[in-house]
């Protein structure tokens, strides 16, 4: 059998009784290390789980899925991963391996991004479609993340903006002379995609195309939800790209319609109370139908 174990957010604690179990008894035990990360690190999980990990990186993952699989029809290993196994990014690819392979799968679900930023106080209900923040470089700076999110706008609906993580990079020159040496792991923070999306802002502004959003529309920037030190900032876009959030993860949210509700939760976390007080509220009578 092979499982797909679901670790959590915040940190080793945040498996599952049933994901422990398994672990446990499993012959050989795989940690998926290129989507997400948990910051208490390979170290921290293999002395809570009492059991070694073998790092899965992109490469194993999609070029190497016989070594994970080898001996799963006849014995049990587990594949773990950070949040939910299903939560953002699928693995499906991994799945329809296994039952092509004829080996039974199993999955172990946990808490996701997906579900948790409503921590923040916006309603789920009200989210569009995800979107994926990558790290621009000097030749390639895409900006179909922002029609996205103006979509979702027109639409009322809130965006949550995944942000890029880049693991096991070579640079140019190491990449062409073939030398596998890697550059260290960057996570992108809410302020390097504020700080992006306020410059597709302002290209719009002078190629004098339609505005989606701008940079006074209210964002929230979330860091290492779940985890003791989570931390909420609510505020304009502008506000949010000099606002730092600490260490990764980070995710932004772009809002659309506020509800009062949700707007007074936002209050909790304002960067600047000023810039959510001129924003409409309800009587508090309403928030009880
Ligand atoms: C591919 S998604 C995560 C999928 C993961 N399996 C899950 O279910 O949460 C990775 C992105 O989610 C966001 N993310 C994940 N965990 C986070 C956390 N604890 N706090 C803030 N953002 C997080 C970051 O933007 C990160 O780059």
């Amino acid at each position: 059998m092979l499982y797909f174990i679901g670790l959590g957010l915040g940190d080793t604690k945040d498996i599952t009784v049933k994901g422990l179990e398994i672990i446990k008894q499993c012959s050989r035990v795989y940690l998926e290390a290129y989507t997400s990360i948990l910051t208490v690190g390979k170290e921290a999980l293999e002395e809570f789980y009492g059991r070694e990990l073998i790092l899965a990186d992109r490469d194993m993952v999609e070029q190497e899925a016989e070594e994970i699989l080898k001996g799963a029809d006849v014995s049990n290993v587990a594949f773990l991963v950070v949040g939910d196994p299903f939560g953002a990014t699928t693995h499906s690819d991994l799945v329809l391996r296994a039952v092509n392979a004829g080996i039974e799968y199993r999955v172990i679900h946990n808490a996701s991004i997906m579900n948790a930023v409503g921590c923040c106080g916006l309603q789920l209900y009200n989210f569009g479609e995800t979107v994926s923040i990558v790290f621009w470089t000097d030749t390639w700076r895409p900006e179909s993340f922002y029609d996205k999110i103006h979509r979702n706008r027109e639409n009322g609906l809130h965006t949550l903006c995944l942000l890029d993580i880049k693991v096991k990079e070579q640079s140019m020159e190491n990449l062409l002379r073939g030398r596998k040496i890697y550059e260290p792991p960057r996570y992108m923070s809410v302020s390097q995609a504020a700080e992006q999306l306020l410059e597709i802002v302002q290209n719009r502004r002078e190629r004098k195309e339609d505005l989606g959003f701008t940079e006074d529309t209210i964002c929230v920037g979330l860091a290492r939800v779940g985890a003791e030190d989570q931390a909420i900032r609510a505020g304009s876009l502008r506000q949010l790209a000099s606002c730092d959030l600490g260490g990764p993860l980070h995710s932004l949210i772009v809002t659309g319609h506020l509800h009062p509700l949700e707007l007074d939760m936002l209050r909790l976390s304002a960067v600047e109370p000023a810039t959510l007080q001129g924003l409409k509220t309800l009587d508090s009578s309403t928030y009880t139908s």
